[in-house]
């Protein structure tokens, strides 16, 4: 059997970043951005204040009280055209630029006003109070939003405010799903006695989209050659294709024979994995093919483990590797030579500690118990037995604006 680490290298091989393409800032969150995002200008433009009050100079308030002459108001959107001599304020709010001479802010409630003369009571003598520099927050040229970053809605308000109306981001992965086998249905259809509703399609459809691609959904194909290979026919063009179901050893797993059919270099693996041992891949022509197994939940933790990757090289996305742990909830029996990936729910104890209980039942065919999961506790091969307490790898299952 194939260890995942090593199936995870062969499957990542033939993917590249795909080309870019420009989107306007409202359209951008969650897209990768191909081009780096820097300053279109200083911000601040130039020297303004953070307070509303009076542009003074700080030599002229260096004894206090002090009385000086208001020769202004500098109002929001208008630049100061005349300077601030000795012995003058101006009237200043938030976010206003300061005059030329003004090197300080003194904050109104620390001022008397009485016609156009101020009265200072209190504020330091130290230039620079309550001044936001010209180019604190970045400069022209300076450094934004890096490429191969998915962009959060905090860097799409900074590349706003870098100046940037449109952005290059690399374009979605197109990713054509197909479901196989003559049990299925599709939710909502009548049901005949030995049918069982098609989940696959839609919970993959659904981590494609989660991961930043584009969900072509072909459907379902019964399990012969004819529209097995008149499906793989409908996928042309796209970037990938991910099938569910056929992958293992039974008479009616004909999804290899019918891409085989049709020239595909395929390879069949066992994964030292549960679940989700049985899995294809090859490449049609161009279009690589990603073959995962029926078992509904063994789709679920092989589209996270391959298929996530893979839309996310294609994306250019710089690949967040830190791996995550969690104490142990229960106690672990030593594993066997499959990876575990089992479905458990997240709490901190009250020490503040992350723990990961594992669910008790662990089959492969309970989707229930993986939607319900918060992670998944990750038992390498041959891990010795351990107890509630240990700490363990984790894969969380959410986060970002979408959960997995
Ligand atoms: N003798 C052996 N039998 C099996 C082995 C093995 O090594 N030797 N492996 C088992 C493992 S592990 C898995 S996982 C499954 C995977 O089998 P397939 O990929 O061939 O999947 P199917 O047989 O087509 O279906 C399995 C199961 O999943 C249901 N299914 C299929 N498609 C969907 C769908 N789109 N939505 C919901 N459920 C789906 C299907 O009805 C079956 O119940 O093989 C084991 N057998
Ligand atoms: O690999 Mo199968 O996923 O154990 O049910």
């Amino acid at each position: 059997m194939l260890s995942v680490a090593e199936a995870t290298q062969r499957i990542l091989a033939p993917f590249r970043p795909l080309a870019s393409e420009i989107v306007g800032l409202d359209r951008a969150l969650g897209r990768v951005l191909a081009e780096p995002v820097t300053g279109r200008l200083d911000q601040p433009p130039a020297d303004v204040t953070a307070m509303d009050g009076y542009a003074v100079r700080a030599a002229d308030i260096a004894t206090l009280p002090t009385r000086l002459r208001v020769a202004g108001s500098i109002a929001a959107g208008t630049f100061p055209q005349v300077a601030l001599n000795a012995g003058e304020a101006m009237r200043i709010f938030t976010g206003g630029f300061l005059p030329a001479g003004a090197d300080t802010v003194v904050i109104q409630e620390n001022c008397d006003r009485d016609g156009d003369v101020v009265t200072v009571r209190e504020g330091s003598n130290v230039p620079g109070q309550h001044v936001r520099r010209k180019g604190n927050d970045f400069r022209l040229g300076g450094t934004g939003v890096a490429a191969g970053r998915r962009l959060t809605a905090r860097d799409v308000a900074l590349a706003a405010a870098m100046n940037w109306p449109f952005l290059a981001v690399t374009r979605r992965p197109r990713v054509a799903i197909l479901s196989t086998g003559d049990e299925l249905q599709h939710p909502g259809e009548a049901l005949g006695p030995a049918q069982i509703v098609a989940s696959n399609g839609f919970g993959l459809a659904a981590i494609v989209t989660a991961c930043g691609g584009e969900p072509h959904y072909l459907g379902i194909a019964r399990d012969d050659l004819g529209a097995l290979d008149r499906a793989l026919a409908s996928a042309a063009g796209t970037d990938l294709l991910v099938t569910t179901g056929g992958a293992s050893v039974g008479e009616h797993d004909l999804i290899q024979q019918a891409l085989i059919a049709r020239g595909a270099a395929m390879d069949f693996w066992k994964i030292a994995m549960r679940p989700g041992k049985p899995v294809m891949f090859g490449e049609l022509g161009a279009m690589p093919v990603l073959g995962l197994p029926g078992n509904p939940v063994s789709a679920l933790v092989t589209a996270t483990l391959f298929l996530k990757p893979a839309i996310e090289r294609m994306l250019g996305l710089v690949a967040e590797t830190t791996p995550a742990f969690a104490r142990l909830g229960a106690a672990m029996k030593a594993n066997d030579q499959r990876q575990d990936y089992l479905r458990a729910a997240l709490a901190h104890n009250a020490d503040g500690h992350l723990v990961a209980t594992p669910f008790p039942q662990q089959d492969s065919a309970m989707l229930s118990l993986i939607a319900r999961a918060d992670c998944l506790i990750i038992r390498p091969p041959h891990a010795p037995a351990a107890s509630a307490g240990d700490l363990s790898e984790i894969l969380p299952l959410a986060g970002g604006c979408y959960s997995l």
